[in-house]
């Protein structure tokens, strides 16, 4: 059985937290409060304890009384176990009893409340005399043991012991008695709210502002529920919902959040769970350079989206959606590494699968591995695309067991990556590489919350002459209308215009659906998340507030990590692995630099070569090694123009080399330079003590001999007594001929003290020493 807390037992036992506190407590389980939890015995223990045999609303029987007061001491009083845990579970009156003043001082408000009003006048008829929650206190007054007198003196003991219980049953007193005065069961109250949306640290004026109640009231609900505050006391998290839970509404926890943080709020958005429903998956194609992406992406485009349209219309924007098998697939018309890779840089995950086009005539080539490694970067899912298969020459098979060695294994050889072998440039098998797209989607149980504000990422933006600022958004969560005040990036406004794939203006748009807005103060930048807010003030606020810290971010652009700062950068952020990318200009130079980085053995830390692969270094290297913050290093390689003004600007690290072991040393000492020095102890010399001073002033004054190597006035010393250690700490002074010196070199006389000890004797042997840094093997 699960463990329950005290208040959600209570909410389904209907008796308030309280009550079942105390009944815990008095079955002698160690609980605290009403966030308590009960493991399944104990909640066996205390529902027995409490749930009546059988209902009757019967006088109760003399016997039934005395238990009855039994049960109610025993809740007064938890100090009394031994008690306790004789009274056995006290059947239908002292559970009756129990529930009444929880109804007595708590008026009818809801449809709740008003059945326990009527549970309270069933129950008026029971505890006429002076029973219930507290009244086992009162009860005790009558006990049948004793006299008045004696029950005076108990209570007055018990008084002395357990002041929160007396008070309480004052208070009891005093509520009943006001609850006989004032017959107060009509409140003039406000219905309860459904929810009551709360913060941390509110106060009973607060929270009866917001429950439309009196905050005595509160404080006297409080109180029942065992917590005493005054009306302006800071009540916290627990507090107030178990109010709430007493009240019979739900809780909800208001949080002031700093609203320039989006990507908290698309954070929330992305994994806010209350309502899900699938949404189409987004798909990528990457490929080598020539091997079909764009055929692909256009067959696909022409057959299954303009198909349809009179005449075909123009794609409009950089993504667009299909239908296929009554299915929507979300294809990212960007294909090219690094567009996929800076947006993963910007920390836009927008890929679900990447379908990964090669040519059945060239085989993997360069890029095909680059494209593998982004993929696996950004944790996406491989299909491949073997296309040209149309082509005299084509040899799918060989694709397959070449990608078997980049770890993508085909089905029919035991793996579990989806190949499909296709003609983009005929259509052929096309439609079942959709299929396969929607199989690995529905595997992946891909779900959006349509019903909350529209959050996602900018595909790509612009500046367009008559429109202003344009962005194509892909919306990953809720629905995007237009008229939302919406931040996107450093950039905020209003969904002006919302256009489609195809030009046409739509107003809403669901999870997965791409879509151009206009509306924005300033042109966002691709990889920039959008957050929608409820109302357009706080979407200025914190967009102004996000443009003044992408000022700050751009100086974080300068934190990259560089070999010269690896080791700074490793203890600031923790980091266990260096990720390096590995150009050289063949593949033997590759594998053997890849090899030995590898092997750099330096504690704690070790390289991890996320691509590896002939040729330049290009831009989409750069794009790889800003979004995973590695450092580039090129064997007799050069980086492009385009690569080299790419990686000067985001500050990525390239390195180039023309002897292997020159890059091993470099990473090597790079990554023993991040680590903290270590220091050993360095004997410098030692002093013999041939005769002791005493000084008043200045303690034991050792005279002797260096009768090895030197010794400073700031040497550090041990001082050796037969062999073993028995202080070590510092010189204090180091003389020759009562002159201060510097240092004293072997076979001469000194007088020194040490710091703080003076119980040095003749024969002492005084080691001097000193500390020296020393670099991480
Ligand atoms: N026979 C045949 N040719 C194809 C097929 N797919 C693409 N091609 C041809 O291959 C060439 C390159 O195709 P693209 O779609 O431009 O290749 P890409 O991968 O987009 O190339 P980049 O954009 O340069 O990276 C074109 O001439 C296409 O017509 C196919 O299935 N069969």
């Amino acid at each position: 059985m699960a463990k329950k807390r005290i208040y959600e037992l209570a909410k389904e036992l209907k008796l308030p937290s309280k009550r079942v506190l105390d009944a815990a407590q008095a079955r002698e389980i160690d609980v605290k409060n009403h966030m308590a939890t009960l493991d399944g015995s104990q909640e066996k223990t205390v529902r027995a304890y409490l749930q009546p045999r059988k209902a009757t609303n019967n006088k109760p029987k003399p016997a039934a009384k005395r238990a009855t007061t039994r049960s109610q001491t025993d809740q007064a009083t938890a100090s009394k176990p031994v008690r306790s845990a004789k009274a056995k579970p006290q059947g239908k009156t002292a559970t009756t009893q129990h529930q009444q003043p929880h109804s007595t001082t708590q008026k009818p408000t809801t449809g709740k409340n008003h059945s326990s009003q009527g549970q309270h006048q069933t129950k008026t008829k029971t505890t006429g005399n002076g029973t219930g929650k507290f009244g086992g206190s009162l009860k005790r007054s009558s006990n049948p043991n004793g006299t008045a007198n004696s029950n005076k003196k108990k209570r007055r003991n018990r008084k002395n012991r357990t002041n929160r219980f007396n008070s309480m049953y004052s208070k009891n007193q005093r509520i009943r008695q006001n609850h006989k005065k004032k017959a107060p069961t009509v409140r003039k109250n406000r219905p309860l709210p459904e929810v009551l949306v709360y913060q941390d640290g509110m106060n009973a004026q607060d929270l009866g502002k917001i429950l439309h109640r009196e905050p005595a009231e509160i404080i006297k609900k409080l109180f029942m529920l065992g917590m005493m505050v005054n009306q302006n006391q800071s009540l916290d998290k627990d507090a107030i919902e178990v109010l709430a839970d007493d009240y019979g509404i739900k809780s909800q926890e208001k949080e002031t959040v700093n609203v320039s943080d989006i990507d908290k709020f698309f954070e929330e958005e992305e994994q806010n769970k209350d309502y899900q429903a699938p949404r189409p998956p987004v798909v990528t194609i990457m490929g080598h350079v020539d091997h079909g992406k764009t055929t692909l992406l256009d067959y696909l485009r022409d057959s299954h989206i303009t198909a349809g349209e009179a005449g075909g219309i123009t794609q409009a924007i950089g993504a667009y959606q299909l239908h296929h098998d009554g299915k929507i697939i979300t294809f990212l018309d960007t294909p090219g590494h690094a567009a996929f890779t800076e947006m993963r840089a910007r920390g836009a995950n927008v890929t679900d699968i990447t379908v990964l086009v090669v040519a059945a005539d060239d085989g993997v080539m360069p890029q095909t591995v680059e494209a593998i490694d982004h993929a696996k970067a950004a944790q996406t899912p491989i299909i491949v695309a073997v296309n040209k298969i149309d082509k005299a020459g084509a040899n799918p098979n060989h694709v397959k067991e070449q990608l078997m060695n980049y770890g993508l294994v085909p089905e029919d050889y035991g793996g579990d990556t989806i190949f499909v072998d296709i003609s983009a440039k005929n259509g052929t098998n096309v439609d079942e590489l959709l299929n396969m797209i929607l199989l690995q989607s529905d595997v992946m149980e891909l779900q959006a919350n349509p019903k909350q504000n529209g959050a996602g990422s900018v595909i790509e933006a612009r500046l367009d002459r008559g429109k202003g600022p344009v962005a194509t958004l892909l919306v990953q969560q809720g629905t995007l209308h237009t008229g939302d005040p919406i931040v996107v990036g450093d950039t905020f406004g209003r969904v002006r215009t919302m256009a489609n794939e195809l030009g046409q203006d739509i107003t809403t748009a669901t999870p997965a659906t791409p879509v151009e807005i206009t509306g924005l103060n300033g042109v966002p930048e691709a990889g920039d998340r959008f957050v929608v807010f409820n109302d357009e003030k706080t979407a200025r606020t914190a967009g102004e507030e996000r443009a003044k810290e992408a000022q700050l971010e751009e100086r974080k652009q300068n934190n990259r990590v560089t070999l010269d700062n690896l080791f700074d950068s490793m203890k600031q952020e923790d980091l266990k692995q260096v990720n390096v990318i590995i150009k050289a200009d063949v593949q033997g130079s590759v594998e053997a630099l890849a090899d030995s980085l590898r092997k750099i053995d330096v504690s704690g830390v070790n390289v991890n070569v996320i691509h590896a692969s002939v040729g330049a270094v290009n831009e989409s290297d750069v794009a790889l090694a800003k979004a995973s913050n590695a450092i580039i290093i090129g064997f007799n390689v050069r980086p492009t123009p385009q690569a080299k003004s790419q990686g000067e600007l985001d500050n990525v690290d390239i390195r180039l080399y023309q002897v292997i072991y020159n890059a091993i040393d470099d990473v090597t000492a790079a990554m023993k330079g991040k680590l903290d020095p270590t220091y050993v102890e360095e004997v410098t010399g030692n002093i013999e003590v041939r005769q002791l001073y005493k000084a008043s002033s200045v303690g034991t004054i050792a005279g002797g001999m260096v009768s090895d190597g030197f010794v400073a006035n700031d040497s550090k010393v041990h001082l050796i007594r037969n062999g073993v250690v028995k202080y070590d700490g510092e010189l204090g002074s180091l003389k020759r001929f009562k002159d201060d010196v510097k240092e004293v070199k072997q076979g001469h006389e000194c007088g020194l003290t040490i710091e703080n000890y003076n119980d040095i004797k003749v024969g002492d042997v005084i080691e001097a020493y000193r500390m020296k840094e020393v670099a991480p093997q």
